[in-house]
């Protein structure tokens, strides 16, 4: 649906994307994430028709949208349904107003607003706030608000803009529900910017990492947690999966301890009762976890195995067939 090909923005002396290849699929949720510079506000401001690239194409379906003139620009952008961290409402007009605003501006008609924005804020669960303002809702309510008026004009793609980094965690779970909801039910493509992996985690079908305005790492979001690849990538995991054993519990150990990953299926077989009845070993639990991402299971579980070595490297060969990943995190001592 969204292609983006050799796309770079220079600005004087600062190269903010260079050179991004990029497939966006038709109805996906797609996640962009890094830190803070890496690039990815100019990239949506690139997709959003805000910055016109230095070089490279964007091809929205099969048209391309960086040779377009200023004024198919701003019918354009009426396609593309953009939300933000600070929600942008206009503080003076009500909640419907808000909504109706983009539809004014597309020259839609008075029934046309009227039939409309009651359904908008039904699908957001606003039903109830058409009139009041923006300074009488919530954090997640005012998103919310924004996102009905993103949807105000029927847009191809919705972007997301650092959407849920203002609001506390339940709201944000609710926002991310809600976004899931919109994707499933309209089949609309969302791009989602963030620099919280929980995000990515929680609702992104594939996701890409930047940094320095460079793509490091791209792949389905269940992928790119089971096996991360790039250092920044594995920095990201971690900081939604962090597995750190006090090192009282290393130094003491008796065995060898292993960090074993468990994908899709693996993540449901009794593995560790199966290698306790073929080898005499003891299994000592030392932390698990199994996460569902996409509905698929994922778990990590850190042992210690204790017995003879030898018994001990034939079990962790026999883990190692059945399962995705298996680390040693500390041999025998
Ligand atoms: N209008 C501009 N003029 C000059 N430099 C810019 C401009 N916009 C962005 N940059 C530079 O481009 C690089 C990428 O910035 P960008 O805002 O795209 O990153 P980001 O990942 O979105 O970071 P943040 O989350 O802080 O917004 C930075 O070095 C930034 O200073």
């Amino acid at each position: 649906m969204i292609q983006i090909q050799h796309l770079t923005k220079r600005y004087k002396n600062t190269t903010a994307i260079r050179n991004i290849n990029l497939t966006i699929n038709q109805g996906e949720i797609f996640g962009i994430i890094g830190y803070s510079g890496a690039g990815k506000s100019t990239l949506l401001n690139c997709l959003n028709l805000l910055e016109k690239p230095t070089e490279g194409k964007i091809i929205v379906d099969e048209e391309d949208i960086t040779v377009l003139s200023e004024k198919e620009i701003r019918k354009r952008r009426q396609k593309i349904g953009t939300i933000f961290q600070h929600f942008h409402l206009i503080s003076a007009k009500t909640v419907f107003d808000n909504v109706a605003f983009s539809l004014k501006a597309a020259g839609k008609s008075k029934e046309e607003i009227h039939f409309k924005v009651p359904k908008l804020l039904k699908l957001v669960g606003l039903q109830d706030k058409a009139n009041n303002y923006p300074a009488q809702l919530s954090g997640g309510q005012k998103q919310r608000v924004g996102i009905a008026r993103a949807l105000a004009n029927d847009p191809k793609v919705l972007l997301c803009d650092e959407a849920t980094s203002a609001l506390d965690p339940t709201t944000t779970d609710s926002i991310l529900h809600l976004l899931k909801e919109i994707n499933r039910n309209l089949g609309l493509t969302i791009v989602i910017i963030t620099h919280e992996m929980e995000v990515v985690q929680k609702i992104c079908d594939r996701v890409a990492v930047m940094e320095a305005g460079e793509i490091v790492e791209l792949g389905a979001v269940y992928d790119i947690f089971s096996a991360p690849k790039h250092p920044l990538t594995k920095e990201f995991v971690q900081s939604v999966q962090s597995f750190t054993l006090p090192d009282r519990l290393l130094q003491e150990r008796k065995g060898t301890i292993v960090k074993i990953t468990f994908r899709g299926d693996s993540a449901e077989n009794p593995i560790i009762s199966e290698t306790l009845a073929h080898y005499p070993i003891m299994i000592n639990i030392l932390h698990g976890q199994i996460s569902y991402i996409n509905d698929k299971p994922l778990g990590t579980l850190i042992i210690e195995a204790i017995g003879k070595k030898s018994d001990i490297d034939a079990a962790i060969r026999f883990i190692s067939e059945r399962t995705k990943q298996l680390e040693v995190l500390a041999d025998v001592a």
